[in-house]
């Protein structure tokens, strides 16, 4: 069980670079890489570590034994839990913990961030002029946006100019070098801590899937219910069957990793970000106990990183229309009401853009130089937009 004062949020995959970056030392060897791509759901407990700035400690919790009895304890090694985190207190929370800054309304409204006429309130996460850089390569160079509940917002622009690593800083990852982060208008020190209190789940959906590639469907979607809960492995197989078919897949439980395709795979992993919305109270009861008022006032981003990535234009039209599904504006395919109060999508697909979001966000060498509604950014005049919308060779953008 994890410790009452830690903070979660789901992981759903990443790779080894995504995570060693952040957590020296969650390799499996020191140094080396660890083979964090064939495996999937990572948590990780954070714990503040003032000495070292990082508050992430690596803690590789030992599986419960109905999970080690089903992969036979190898795959553990190379599957750490990792990390989890949130933040901030609800939108209409008093005072916090005294690590926290309240968010100023009046300063961002001199940024003239978004659309400053609307309620402040209604902002979960804001990145107030981020910078970081990564050796000597400066990657943003104060990067700033809202993203306010009930939305659906896309990061576009040129590879390699930081997308994923907004992404990772929203998550509470990766810390920016200079700049702010307010999560529902508190600021976020480092990264992700224990003094922290959250009103707002952040998950990141990596670009691979990374499912345990040891571990059948519906041990990886049902990972966290089997370690974390003492739940009847009945309920949890009928819950993963739930939550697979929201994402539209029957019957699939049995199968391995390697017998999916790549869309399946990323449905899985879908269904694995989605099964803990669903089942907080019983993953996560030292939250509710601590603070039974937060039940009813969490809400869920969830930060998608190229979700339809090397996926057929069907397929990723069916990832689109999941990503819709589950948002709070959305049904899901059993009818109900999705639970995500907003979402980040970084893509470079076209069907994406104008399927799953209804606002982008251009990034181009670190700075945010074109915000608007998706069905604006065919037409936009602006140079950089107009050059990367059409795919044309000819304009700012260089290669
Ligand atoms: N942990 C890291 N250590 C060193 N360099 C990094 C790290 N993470 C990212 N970078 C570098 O930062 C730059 C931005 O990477 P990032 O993945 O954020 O870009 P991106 O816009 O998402 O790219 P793409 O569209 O190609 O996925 C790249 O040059 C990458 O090599």
């Amino acid at each position: 069980m994890l410790s009452p004062s830690v903070r979660q949020i789901i992981i759903a995959g990443g790779t080894s670079s995504s995570f060693s970056s952040v957590f020296p030392g969650s390799g499996s060897g020191s140094g080396s890489r660890t083979d964090m791509s064939s495996s999937t759901v990572l948590w990780a407990s954070l714990r503040s570590s003032p000495s070292t700035g990082l508050r992430g400690h690596q803690k590789p919790l030992i599986p419960s034994s109905s999970v080690r009895r089903r992969w036979g304890g190898s795959c553990w090694d190379r599957g750490r839990k990792i990390l989890c985190a949130c933040t901030a207190p609800p939108r209409n929370w008093g005072d916090g913990p005294p690590s926290l800054d309240t968010y100023n309304s009046s300063i961002s409204k001199n940024l003239g961030v978004g659309n400053d006429v609307r309620d402040e309130h209604d902002i979960l996460i804001e990145c107030r002029d981020v910078h970081k850089s990564f050796g000597d390569k400066q990657i943003l160079r104060g990067v700033s946006f809202k993203i306010r509940h009930g939305e659906a917002v896309g990061i576009v622009g040129p590879s390699g100019t930081g997308k994923s690593t907004v992404l990772k800083i929203m998550a509470g990852l990766l810390a920016p070098d200079k700049g702010e982060v307010f999560i529902c208008g508190r600021k976020r020190r480092g990264l992700v801590s224990d003094e922290e209190i959250s009103g707002l789940r952040i998950g990141l959906v990596f670009q691979s899937a990374a499912l345990f590639d040891s571990l059948t469907v519906r041990e990886n979607v049902g990972f966290l219910l089997y370690e974390n809960s003492k739940m009847s492995e009945d309920r949890i197989a009928e819950l993963v069957a739930e939550n697979l078919a929201a994402v539209g897949l029957k019957g699939v439980e049995d199968r391995l990793p390697s017998e999916l395709s790549g869309g399946m795979k990323k449905r899985v992993a879908l269904a694995r970000s989605l099964i803990f919305d669903n089942t907080k109270e019983v993953v996560e009861p030292e939250a509710v106990y601590c603070m039974p008022f937060l039940k009813f006032f969490l809400d869920q981003v969830l930060l998608y990183d190229e979700p339809t990535a090397g996926l057929d234009p069907i397929a990723s039209t069916v990832v689109e229309d999941l990503i819709r599904s589950v948002h709070m504006k959305g049904e899901d395919a059993l009818g109900k009401p999705g639970k995500i109060a907003s979402y980040v999508v970084v893509t470079h697909q076209h069907s994406t853009i104008k399927r799953a979001v209804d606002r982008l966000l251009f990034l181009y060498e670190g700075r945010i130089v074109w915000e608007g509604m998706t069905h604006e950014f065919t037409t936009s005049t602006n140079p950089i937009v107009r050059q990367f919308a059409s795919g044309s060779l000819d304009g700012p953008i260089k290669y």
